[in-house]
């Protein structure tokens, strides 16, 4: 597919330095009030990987994800794409990644097609390479059959695959992609899977947050764990989960106290 085409790592494309990775995040701070959403929170992403963040709700990955794509501006820190700063350079910064940020917002009354086509002249891709990419990302996320039905008709799935297709259409090399899979169907994770590895594999990195422990271990090459707003835990894959499970090192190192349901004796009663 011409859209997941060869990503590679050299100095033609913007901010394209050899050595710099896929991202840098370095001291990111936010605070909401009094709560410490996002604590100095210093992250690489290689460029090449399939980096996954996990964490519990409420641990920072969407804050911390937010402000590293520059939708959210942190209190503290820097946020660098391939050694472009996205604060102070947003233009480049956001030509070289693509991003499914939490609850995307669509014009509800535009097709998929018809929005496609819209982000894409806004892009400033050539119509033709448009047409062209809006019909296979309809054909790829199977959504061919709802292009006739508006953004404000579609499921939650369907939404989260639009989504995704508006961030694959500039043929971006990174994707930054929060909670990708959830409330999509496994025929369409499945698709969705497909995507993502081949778009790794053509050269591409890939940074997704999720819940979902199997999958990150099935996808990720890369992870992090954030507690309360910390990176508590990074690395490669088989170094975070040693020789448990992801779910197991996740649990243990975010220390989950498991309740036994001690307060609903009303329930079921
Ligand atoms: N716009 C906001 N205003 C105030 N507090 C916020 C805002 N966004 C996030 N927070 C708070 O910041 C903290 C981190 O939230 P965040 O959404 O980043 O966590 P998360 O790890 O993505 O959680 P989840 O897995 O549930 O999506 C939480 O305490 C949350 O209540």
């Amino acid at each position: 597919m011409e859209t997941l085409a060869r990503h590679d790592a050299d100095a033609s494309h913007p901010g394209g330095g050899e050595a710099a990775p896929a991202f840098r995040l370095t001291g990111l701070h936010k605070v909401f009030a009094d709560n410490v959403a996002v604590d100095h929170v210093d992250l690489t992403v290689p460029r090449g990987s399939f980096f996954g963040l996990v964490g519990p709700n409420g641990a920072g990955k969407t804050t911390a994800l937010s402000m590293a794509v520059g939708l959210l501006r942190p209190d503290e820190g820097r946020s660098e794409v391939f050694g472009v700063d996205v604060w102070s350079d947003p233009v480049q910064a956001k030509a070289i990644m693509g991003v499914l940020p939490d609850g995307l917002a669509m014009p509800e009354r535009l097709t998929g097609r018809e929005l496609l086509t819209f982000i894409g002249q806004l892009r400033g891709i050539p119509d033709d390479v448009v047409a062209q990419r809006t019909q296979e990302l309809l054909d790829v996320m199977e959504l061919n059959d709802a292009e006739r039905t508006l953004v404000v008709d579609y499921s939650t799935g369907m939404r989260k695959k639009l989504g995704l297709a508006t961030a694959l259409l500039h043929a971006p090399r990174l994707l930054v992609l929060d909670e990708p899979f959830e409330a999509v169907d496994p025929v369409s994770a499945a698709a969705l899977k497909a995507i993502l590895l081949r778009f790794v594999a053509a050269g591409g990195s890939v940074l997704l947050s999720s819940h979902v422990m199997p999958l990150v271990e099935q996808l990720c090459d890369t992870v992090a764990v954030m507690a309360k707003g910390r990176v508590v835990a990074a690395g490669r894959l088989d170094e975070v989960r040693g020789d448990g499970t992801l779910e197991e090192t996740f649990v243990r190192l975010v220390g989950v106290e498991v309740g036994h349901g001690e307060g609903l004796s009303w329930l079921a009663s």
